[in-house]
């Protein structure tokens, strides 16, 4: 087995539509490797946040120039585990998560102008490699040389289910269910359909179908993977 080619260790891309598990996968099989995390979504999100605190009209972010982004203040911070986002100075990691966000985020990562000015800072964070990072581009177009490339999927009406009790929602009814799937699949739908880096497999990806899997299960699976392509035991240090 080829030794990783970075000095932290290697580069895991994992994508998936939204919900299908790739934040908490990536968050949770960092922490057993000693990597970090890259939440790339957090980027959008904090950029989408940004523009709305400004009130700046979506109807304009098609035209966002690169010295307008600037002026947003967006920043993401490297932890000892992974990336902080602040606007302004300001910690927005609660802020990011908010529904009017949520409402927004696929219009703004559509726009090929945002995603070109995203690109240094999220190619920076792989730099030394030891990273797990998720999104929807990160195996096709952020890091097409990552060591593991896995795609996650999951039936949208098992991640509407997951979704609403990572909310605690009270209501789980199927019709409520049903609408939160279809929700999951509009985003997916803009997502997958766009012109800039649209959300699609990569080529070399592994594809993990998480619907009936256990979360302890998908994690396992992926670290076992990682493990084998950085060419490491499972008690060695993986850097
Ligand atoms: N196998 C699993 N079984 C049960 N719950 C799971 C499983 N995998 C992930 N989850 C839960 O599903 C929810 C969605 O997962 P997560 O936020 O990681 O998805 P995501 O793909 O990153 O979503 P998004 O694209 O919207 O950011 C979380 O509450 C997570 O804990
Ligand atoms: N690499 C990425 C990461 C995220 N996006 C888009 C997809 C969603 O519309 C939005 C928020 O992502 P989430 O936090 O829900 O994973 O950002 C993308 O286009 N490319």
């Amino acid at each position: 087995m080829t030794p990783p080619k970075r000095p932290d260790g290697i580069i895991i891309a994992l994508d998936g539509p939204a919900g299908s598990g790739k934040s908490s996968t990536a968050r949770a099989v960092a922490a057993r490797l000693g990597y970090r995390h890259l939440d790339s979504g957090g980027f959008y999100r904090a950029i989408t946040y940004a523009a709305l605190r400004a009130g700046i009209d979506p109807d304009s972010w098609g035209s966002l120039t690169h010295a307008q982004l600037d002026t947003l203040d967006v920043h993401g911070h490297a932890t000892e585990t992974g990336y902080r986002m602040t606007v302004g100075g300001r910690d927005v990691s609660a802020e990011i998560r908010a529904p009017e966000v949520n409402a927004h985020v696929s219009q703004m990562a559509a726009v090929a102008g945002v995603r070109e000015w995203l690109m240094d800072a999220l190619r920076e964070a792989g730099a030394r490699g030891g990273l797990v990072a998720d999104g929807r581009d990160i195996g096709t177009v952020v890091f097409p040389d990552a060591e593991l490339k896995a795609y996650l999927i999951c039936d949208p009406e098992e991640r509407a289910l997951r979704r609403l009790r990572e909310q605690g929602a009270d209501d789980l009814s199927t019709e409520h269910v049903r609408a939160e799937a279809a929700r999951l699949q509009g985003r997916d739908q803009i997502d997958s359909s766009r012109e800039a880096a649209p959300l699609r497999q990569a080529d070399d990806a592994v594809v993990i179908d998480t619907t009936q899997l256990t979360f302890d299960e998908q994690v396992a699976r992926i670290e076992g993977l990682a493990r084998e392509r950085a060419g490491i035991d499972r008690n060695a240090d993986v850097s």
